[in-house]
């Protein structure tokens, strides 16, 4: 009998074991009882044979002596596939077992079992035998599982969606499955096979991958997530990654490689699309931050980090905050993700957040991302920095609404804010006040300090109303020197007139520009709503009117509107178009007027003055519509006639022996601007061919707030052409000495208005004396204008001044009355009844050229 280990084992198999002599059982193990169903020892001395179907017995017995005979197994297999499967007959009447049967012969010298001879049934001689006794039934159940096994690999192999393969270290497939086949383009694994067998060169797109490849399979064992492009059998290229390992055999030799493959073509395309939408997210302008719905960060573009002054590391992983939520009311940033998640999109304008702390104005986008089964996950904002769109906004807004000059609301807001103050009067039943401003001689002003002193006073105007008036009023600039102020729920009483004394009283002050101290006077016209007007437009225009009045009226800073004012100021609009046609009509002349020596007596020039004579509105002095031509460019024309018919005068006057030694022509500064100007001297001159030196041309100083050099250049053309050059209104204007000194200017014209008061005033007698000194030691000479008393020529004269033009001497004439006023002068006789007319002159004075009649400019 076997050693105890050797029992244990054999008492433990599953299969059956049972030791003969010949067929009598010796032993049977437990397994080999439990399929016989009874008791191992009652199996004991039975023939072996007999436990089977009837029959196989003869099979088994057969078996048996073959075994006993031959000292050997018999096979157990009748064609080396299929074992020869015998049926155990079990006691009890249970179905038969199959088993398959395994006899080994046992030579008692050297096998475990020992069995004395003697202890056993049959045939002494007969040799021992071991039998292991196998359930055929488990041995099928493998094979079956073996059979399930390969089918379900193979089925695998051939219905996997990755590609396959088996191929020689070389570079050519042994086996592929449809899927690579498939995967390459090919029709079937065959196909492939036979198609391709040069991987290295038919397959990979890049030249040496294969090579990179078995590089990497003989150095690890296993290729992980190789990535490469390959060619299709229809030349396509896509992109594939293999995971391979390479089987080798017992001795390590490689046998063959043997992977998957899956084609990535389109994962390379999103990634190489995430990739490039990464950069295109990174390099738009518009910040984009992505947040899960904790509002934790997911990722911020560098223009937002850009936009909040964050660097990425600050933000990824954080709790976001997408506004400044101390701007915003409390709950804001949770309503709009509210809204985000009912409508998936919220877009608005927000205050947003920055890591200084100081929020910058942005327009913020937000949406919701879910997932494909519709649960929000994140939402992404993509944000706008509007700084510079909210200034820019706001200086549009700024500009629409205000003079950008004065910063005063502009026409656009003032009938805006009045639009809305008559609504209130309507309603609450008030009044409301309109003040129409505009600046006297604002004009020569800006002439003759030039644009930048006219804008500095223009800002300094405005400063002033403003302090003058309440808050709640409106002042505003319409536009050039034209200044409105609207004042509200106006109380009964001449409102308007006080706050109108306020003005003048603030405006009386010098406003200092330009180290100048200048003085600048409104005109203010007044009107009332609902008093004297309806509407904003009639309330604007009626206070136009009124100011225009005021202006014209000679002793009222503030006037208020009046029925009746409106159709005179229309007569002044009409005269603008009658003065197109007054050239054609021929409505224009010219009077002269005088300036004479020390003697009063000797005319050493005449000035020409142009007038109007209007068929309906009579005699109009040129300081009603020289104005008006040179806002309209009428004076171009209009000069060029005054200049030609002095010119034409004067040779005139010389044909007949009465000329005075040279004629002035005013030139306003527009005229002297005219590129033409000198052109048009030059051939009015030759045309009527008076003496250059017979003309004098008389400009002011505010030529010299232009273009100097250009001026300059001018009057040195003018000169050089024997042309004189005098500077009118000396004294008003701009004054620089330096000027002086550059302009080549013969005569220096006293203003009237020093003039006026010489000997009255210590400030213009002291005014005259300079001038006049001045004059005489740059070697000008120097004409007093507007002398009308014998005490201002007396005065005059005791300051050295030397040549007098004015009422004193002459009043201006038409041509024919100085034309007899040169006659007698050369005489050198003024009778007595001329002498009467001329008025308040000394004859002693003027001697028998003294005077004229005044009564000829009273037409
Ligand atoms: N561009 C042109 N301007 C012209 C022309 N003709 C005249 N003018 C300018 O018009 C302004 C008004 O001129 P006018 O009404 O002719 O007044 C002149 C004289 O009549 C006046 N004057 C002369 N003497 C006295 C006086 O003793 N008292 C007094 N109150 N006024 C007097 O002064 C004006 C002359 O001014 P000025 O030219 O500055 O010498 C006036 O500015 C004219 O320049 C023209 O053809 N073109």
């Amino acid at each position: 009998m076997p050693d105890h280990f050797h029992r244990t084992l054999i008492e433990h198999l599953d299969s059956g074991l049972v030791v003969t002599r010949g067929r009598a059982v010796l032993y049977a193990n437990p397994a080999m009882g439990v399929m016989m169903g009874m008791d191992t020892v009652r199996l004991a001395g039975r023939d072996l044979a007999a436990l089977f179907v009837e029959p196989d017995q003869p099979a088994v017995r057969d078996l048996l002596w073959l075994a006993g005979r031959s000292g050997t197994s018999p096979p157990d297999q009748a064609d080396h596939a299929r074992p020869l499967v015998h049926r155990l007959r079990p006691a009890g009447g249970d179905a038969p077992v199959s088993v398959v049967l395994g006899i080994t012969p046992l030579r008692a010298a050297d096998d475990p079992w020992c069995v004395d001879p003697a202890s056993g049934a049959g045939d002494d001689d007969a040799p021992m035998l071991q039998v292991t006794v196998q359930d055929a039934s488990r041995e099928a159940d493998m094979e079956r599982a073996l059979l399930e096994s390969e089918r379900r690999y193979r089925e695998l192999f051939e219905n996997a969606l990755e590609g396959i393969y088996q191929t020689t270290p070389g570079g050519r497939y042994l086996n592929v499955n449809p899927a690579l086949a498939r995967i390459y383009g090919y029709a079937n694994p065959q196909e492939l096979i036979e198609a391709c067998r040069d991987i290295s060169n038919q397959v990979y797109v890049e030249a040496g991958m294969r090579e990179r490849f078995t590089t990497i399979m003989d150095r690890d064992g296993v290729v992980e997530n190789f990535e490469a492009q390959v060619r299709r059998k229809d030349a396509r290229v896509i992109w594939i990654t293999e995971n391979a390992r390479c089987v080798r055999d017992e001795t390590g030799a490689t046998l063959f490689y043997e992977g998957t493959v899956e084609e990535i073509t389109e994962r390379k395309r999103s990634d190489e699309n995430l990739r490039l939408m990464a950069k295109v997210v990174n390099s738009v302008h518009e910040g984009i931050i992505i947040v899960d719905r904790n509002l934790l960060v997911w990722g911020a573009n560098e223009a937002y980090q850009r936009m909040t002054d964050c660097e990425a590391a600050e933000l990824l992983n954080h709790p976001a905050r997408l506004t400044a939520v101390e701007l915003h009311d409390p709950g804001f940033e949770d309503s709009v993700l509210a809204r985000v998640e009912e409508n998936g999109h919220w877009r608005g304008e927000v205050w947003g957040p920055r890591r200084s702390g100081v929020p910058f104005p942005m327009e913020m986008s937000v949406t919701a991302v879910r997932d494909r089964h519709g649960t929000l996950t994140h939402f992404v904002a993509a944000c706008i920095d509007i700084t510079k769109r909210k200034r820019d906004e706001e200086h549009i807004r700024f500009q629409a609404n205000y003079d950008m000059l004065t910063h005063l609301p502009n026409r656009y807001l003032i009938m805006d804010r009045l639009e809305q103050a008559l609504l209130k009067a309507r309603r609450d039943g008030t009044r409301v006040c309109v003040l129409f401003l505009d600046l006297d001689r604002f004009k020569h002003i800006n002439d003759s300090f030039g644009h930048a002193a006219g804008d500095e006073l223009l800002k300094l105007v405005a400063r002033r109303l403003r302090q003058v008036v309440r808050m709640s009023d409106t002042v505003g600039r319409l536009g050039g020197d034209e200044f409105v102020i609207v004042l509200t729920d106006v109380a009964d009483g001449p409102i308007g007139d006080q706050v109108a004394d306020k003005v003048v009283q603030a405006m009386s002050e010098p406003f200092q520009i330009l180290d100048t101290e200048l003085f600048c006077l409104p005109s203010i016209g007044i009107t009332y709503f609902p008093d004297q007007a309806d509407t904003v437009e009639e309330l604007l225009r009626n206070a136009d009117v009124a100011m225009y009045h005021a202006k014209h009226s000679g002793d009222s800073r503030h006037l208020k509107f009046a029925d009746g004012m409106a159709q005179r100021s229309i007569t002044m609009m009409n005269m603008e178009n009658d003065l197109r046609h007054a050239l054609n009509r021929d409505e224009l002349e010219l009077h002269y007027q005088p300036k004479v020596g020390f003697d009063g007596r000797t005319v050493v020039g005449a000035e020409a003055l142009i007038r109007w004579r209007h068929p309906r509105l009579g005699l109009i002095s040129p300081a009603e519509f020289i104005p008006l031509a040179e806002d309209s460019g009428l004076i171009i024309p209009i000069g060029r006639w005054t200049l030609a018919t002095a010119c034409q005068q004067m040779v005139e006057w010389r044909r007949r022996g009465v000329a005075p030694p040279s004629v002035s022509v005013n030139v306003s500064v527009r005229q002297f601007n005219d590129s033409a100007l000198i052109e048009t001297v030059r051939e009015t001159l030759a045309r009527t061919g008076l003496p250059a030196t017979c003309l004098d041309l008389e400009i002011t100083e505010s030529v010299m707030t232009g273009d100097v050099e250009r001026a300059v250049n001018t009057l040195t053309t003018l000169k050089a052409m024997g042309v004189t050059l005098s500077m009118d209104d000396f004294g008003t204007g701009y004054s620089s000495l330096n000027y002086l000194k550059t302009f080549p200017i013969d005569t220096l014209k006293i203003d009237q208005t020093f003039v006026r008061d010489v000997g009255q005033n210590p400030k213009d007698t002291a005014i005259v004396a300079t001038i006049v000194s001045l004059a005489r030691n740059l070697g000008f000479n120097v004409v007093a204008e507007g002398v009308e008393t014998e005490d201002q020529v007396a005065l005059l004269r005791e300051n050295n001044c030397r040549l007098f033009q004015g009422y004193w001497v002459s009043r201006p004439l038409a041509v024919a009355d100085f034309t007899d006023y040169l006659a007698q002068a050369r005489e050198g006789a003024v009778d007595a009844a001329t002498l009467d007319a001329m008025g308040p002159q000394s004859p002693a004075l003027l001697g028998p050229a003294g005077g004229v009649d005044p009564g000829s400019e009273t037409d």
